[in-house]
């Protein structure tokens, strides 16, 4: 579904990430672990087209689209989660969700974004912004989802999220999992939760991939090697 062949990426002159090859299958979870600062957000970007690559290609369903533009990757089915949510405060649940429906061919917001996030259904037209923490990434999951994107990138969703929360965001990942064929990308630093949800993962330091394995050979001292400061 997709994959990525030798990557480099940054800022300016300075090159973050190098030499990234990785791949995912349709229906399969991903899981990018990895201390902060080494490049996990950058890959994100780069996949999502907000940055270009150097070097490199991102090749998805048998499509090349290392030099397309963000709006278009959205259409081809590609939703992003960003670290952070980048919710819209002033705006209402609801026209949050809206904006979410730009980025594909839907044209109303599917219930069964509701049904995984009753809170949302309860506060919609409370502002974004009037939103805790953990209801924000509720909603910012759910607007990548009401576009029903084939594969969804998810920067750190259950950082300073409480623990019933981080719950919900793993039962619906694996709804998702289990009932399409929808394949995601996952940046996460709380190990039980990848395991939980995820099928492969790999371990960036230093803008590369230094280690990855299939969730069910991990060597959990070697992840924890890795994210230990
Ligand atoms: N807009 C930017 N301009 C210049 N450098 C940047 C920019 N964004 C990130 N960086 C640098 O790129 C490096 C990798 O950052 P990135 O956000 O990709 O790491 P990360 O692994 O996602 O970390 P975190 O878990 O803290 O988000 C860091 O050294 C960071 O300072």
């Amino acid at each position: 579904m997709l994959t990525i062949q030798e990557l480099e990426a940054g800022y300016d002159e300075s090159m973050v990430i190098r030499d990234i090859n990785m791949h995912v299958d349709d229906n399969q979870v991903i899981c990018v672990m990895g201390r902060n600062g080494v490049g996990k957000t950058t890959l994100l970007k780069t996949v999502i087209g907000i940055l270009h690559p150097e070097h490199g290609s991102i090749q998805f369903n048998q499509t090349d689209m290392t030099t397309l533009k963000p709006s278009q990757r959205a259409k081809m089915g590609i939703g992003y989660i960003p670290q952070g949510r980048e919710i819209f405060p002033k705006l209402t649940v609801h026209d949050n969700l809206l904006l979410g429906l730009e980025a594909g061919d839907q044209k109303t917001i599917d219930e069964k974004v509701y049904a995984y996030f009753p809170i949302l259904k309860d506060f919609t037209k409370r502002n974004g912004g009037d939103l805790s923490g953990g209801q924000q990434q509720q909603l910012a999951i759910a607007r990548a989802l009401v576009s029903q994107p084939s594969f969804l990138l998810l920067d750190e969703p259950t950082e300073g999220i409480q623990p019933n929360i981080v719950q919900e965001i793993q039962d619906v990942i694996l709804d998702i999992k289990q009932s399409s064929d929808t394949s995601m990308i996952l940046v996460e630093q709380n190990l039980d939760f990848v395991k939980n949800v995820a099928d492969y993962v790999y371990v960036m330091d230093h803008g590369s991939i230094v280690y990855e394995s299939a969730v069910d050979d991990i060597e959990d001292e070697t992840i924890y090697r890795y994210l230990s400061v």
